[in-house]
């Protein structure tokens, strides 16, 4: 089982920088930072921990097609993977409808998009001089100046839907799912699975990453405590289908929406149960994350992305998924 750890910049990337050197040092093989136009800048985060470290794979996790050109993306991971003296990875997902709307983008077609972008992406990185007349995405002879030192950068596509899964298994290195419990990848690594069939691939080729909240400590209740805030969210932004395939309690999300929208975050918080935090987080002791993890790797998980809030205090869950997780 590989392991990586997300972070998103909404904290002075000079932090970050600590946080994935440590995580470097404890074992972890992936950082991912969240890409977001409101939190700090993707690119600007992995320059400066590029700068900082010296083993650690990272990248954008996940980026998407509509805020940045795909050939300004290719660019950019260009330049990572210089910098980085080969180590970037892209991340590369449709997005979310909020901040596009928030953005006045249009939300075109979004497997599409996904599926030309990366095409684009993957010529421009191997050298090419790109002209391409997609259904959404145009280039005429557009090439980089910068080339990266991977032959081949891996690209990973943050999917959850059925039809960005299958799309993942037909051309992605890696899929990136927003997801913590076994539930979820009995019904997501099938689809994954029917996509790289189609493609003539196999599942050996794609790493199934779980991009999970997880909040370790050694005291479970602690654990349990500091994932609440993001399970709420998590929970709040979940579609029926998940929420059914979990027997959550459609009433109490329902409450947990709308205290958010209003800000009032006890509220919602206080009507997170033991369903939503076992649905939608990894929490507890080093050995009950062991567990989950072993449980993760039965249906076919091989890298596990230790998501916010990754503990009450993060440096001391760092250090215990070192020692104690990673290793087991
Ligand atoms: C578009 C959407 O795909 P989805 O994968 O479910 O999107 C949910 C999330 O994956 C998406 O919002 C991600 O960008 C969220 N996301 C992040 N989003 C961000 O904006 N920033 C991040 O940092 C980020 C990180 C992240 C990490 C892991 C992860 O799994 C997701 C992450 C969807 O609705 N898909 C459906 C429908 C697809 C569709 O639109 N089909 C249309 C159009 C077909 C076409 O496009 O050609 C049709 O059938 O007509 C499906 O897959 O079946």
């Amino acid at each position: 089982m590989k392991f990586g750890i997300e972070f998103v910049p909404n904290e002075p990337i000079q932090k970050l920088c600590y946080y994935v050197k440590l995580a470097e040092d404890n074992g972890f093989e992936y950082c991912w930072i969240t890409d977001h136009y409101n939190n700090r800048n993707v690119y600007m985060a992995l320059t400066a921990i590029a700068m900082n470290t010296n083993k650690i794979k990272l990248g954008p996790g996940v980026t998407n097609p509509y805020v940045r050109s795909p050939a300004i993306t290719a660019s950019a991971i260009a330049t990572l993977d210089e910098l980085s003296g080969g180590r970037a990875v892209l991340g590369i997902g449709p997005g979310d409808k909020a901040t596009f709307d928030s953005l006045g983008i249009e939300w075109v077609k979004p497997v599409t998009t996904l599926k030309e972008s990366i095409e684009v992406i993957r010529k421009l990185l191997a050298g090419e001089r790109v002209s391409f007349n997609g259904n959404v995405v145009k280039l005429a002879g557009a090439a980089l100046a910068v080339k990266p030192i991977q032959k081949k950068v891996p690209v990973y596509m943050g999917a959850q839907g059925p039809k960005m899964l299958e799309t993942a298994g037909m051309i992605a290195d890696g899929v990136l799912i927003n997801a913590s419990n076994p539930k979820d990848f009995e019904a997501a690594i099938p689809l994954i699975k029917k996509g790289a069939e189609a493609a003539g691939r196999s599942m050996d080729e794609i790493d199934v990453a779980a991009y999970a909240c997880m909040s370790v400590d050694k005291k479970a209740d602690k654990a349990k405590q500091a994932a609440v805030p993001v399970v709420a969210f998590i929970a709040a932004g979940s579609p029926p289908v998940v929420l059914e395939r979990h027997g959550i309690d459609v009433e109490k999300v329902e409450k947990i929406r709308e205290a958010l929208k209003k800000g009032d975050f006890g509220t919602a918080f206080g009507a997170v149960d033991d369903d939503m935090l076992e649905a939608f987080s990894i929490y507890g002791t080093p050995d009950d994350v062991v567990e989950k993890c072993k449980e993760l790797a039965k249906m076919g998980v091989t890298q596990i992305v230790a998501g916010s809030p990754i503990g009450p205090n993060k440096e001391t869950a760092i250090k215990l998924i070192g020692k104690n997780i990673i290793p087991a």
